[in-house]
């Protein structure tokens, strides 16, 4: 059984994030997930959430589900690269999305979030779909959606069409060739230890010449930004006037009046162009004539980072089979 569902901006200003609307439990209970390709845990805030760490947050109530059964003895914890994380027990329920149902998906109830989880009323959780292996829970590890969902599809395949300050979808299970233009490229992916991992092939900063490089990075779609080695970055920001690498506002940022080139990254013999509009991010605060840059130095993370800043320039297809693969196309 495939589906689609939507991926919808949180914020009408900037595309911090996207959220989908999932059922969970009998009666259904509906909660906005972030569907996150760079982690593997499906967790929710709960009825075991404190309320002192829930602020507008719709949650998921397991007592008040007849299909809900505790995985008694199972733990999660799970921390992300910008600091936040969160933690609690595991039941298993009926989880749909787009028309797809798994019966006995593992369903991560947290029991403590983090502040930047409480502050962010529009993302009732996430839903991790990258590789299981990825999963936190103890002592035993759980399947994701997608593993769980991926014997009922008629391919094993999901893909993203996220869009610029509009909503996308998510497709499972079919590939959509209306929400792509041309051919899609498809690269291997190193699943270990988790994330979706391709190689890129290289760069061009607007219509400069294309510079043929081998830059690894992970496909995730749970992260705003787009993270690339500093000698990327520093080449296009030095293209861009009044542009400077802050400490101050922690990466760089330019005057919101300067012009920005497009930006080319390279996927195998094919090439995705991210307008210069996705890379104005957004202005420091309201109204400020400083604008903070979608595209920011990896140095510090230790890994490139092609999140949505990337990801909504393309229609991008997380192929599951052995081995995995991922496929990118224009639209
Ligand atoms: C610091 C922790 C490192 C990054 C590592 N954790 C991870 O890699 C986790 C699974 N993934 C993440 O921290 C990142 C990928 C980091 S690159 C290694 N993806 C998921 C993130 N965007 C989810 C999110 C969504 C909304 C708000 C905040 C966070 C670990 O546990 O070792």
């Amino acid at each position: 059984e495939n589906g689609s569902a939507a991926a919808i901006p949180i914020d009408p200003r900037f595309d911090i994030a996207y959220v989908t609307p999932v059922t969970i439990g009998t009666p259904p209970q509906t909660l906005y997930l972030d569907f996150d390709t760079g982690s593997s845990d499906l967790w929710v805030f709960s009825s075991h959430t404190p309320e002192s760490q829930v602020r507008g947050q719709r949650i998921y109530s397991p007592e008040k589900s007849s299909t809900a059964k505790l995985l008694a003895g199972h733990t999660w914890s799970i921390l992300y690269g910008d600091g936040s994380g969160s933690l609690g027990n595991v039941y298993t329920d009926n989880f749909t999305v787009g028309g797809v149902t798994v019966t006995s998906q593992a369903v991560q109830t947290a029991q403590q979030v983090s502040y930047s989880f409480t502050s962010q009323s529009e993302i009732h959780g996430l839903v991790g779909l990258g590789f299981s292996t990825l999963n936190t829970v103890f002592p035993n590890g759980q399947l994701t959606f997608f593993d769980n969902a991926k014997s009922t599809l008629d391919s094993p395949v999901f893909t993203a069409d996220l869009k610029w300050k509009k909503e996308g979808t998510y497709d499972f299970g079919f590939i959509d060739e209306t929400k792509y233009t041309g051919e899609i490229t498809y690269l291997p992916v190193q699943t270990d230890p988790g994330y979706w991992t391709f190689t890129s092939s290289g760069y061009a900063v607007g219509d400069g010449a294309f510079h043929p490089a081998s830059i690894v990075g992970i496909a995730d779609t749970g992260t705003s930004l787009t993270y690339l080695p500093a000698e990327v970055v520093t080449s296009y920001w030095g293209q861009v006037d009044g542009a400077v690498d802050s400490d101050y506002y922690g990466g760089y940022v330019f005057p919101c009046s300067s012009k920005l080139p497009s930006f080319t990254f390279g996927v195998g013999p094919a090439n995705i162009t991210i307008p210069a509009s996705y890379i104005n991010y957004a202005q420091i605060t309201e109204g400020s004539p400083v604008c903070f840059g979608g595209l920011q130095s990896s140095s510090w993370l230790g890994v490139n980072i092609w999140g949505d800043v990337a990801l909504k320039a393309a229609f991008v297809v997380f192929n599951g089979a052995n081995p995995p693969t991922i496929g990118w196309a224009k639209k």
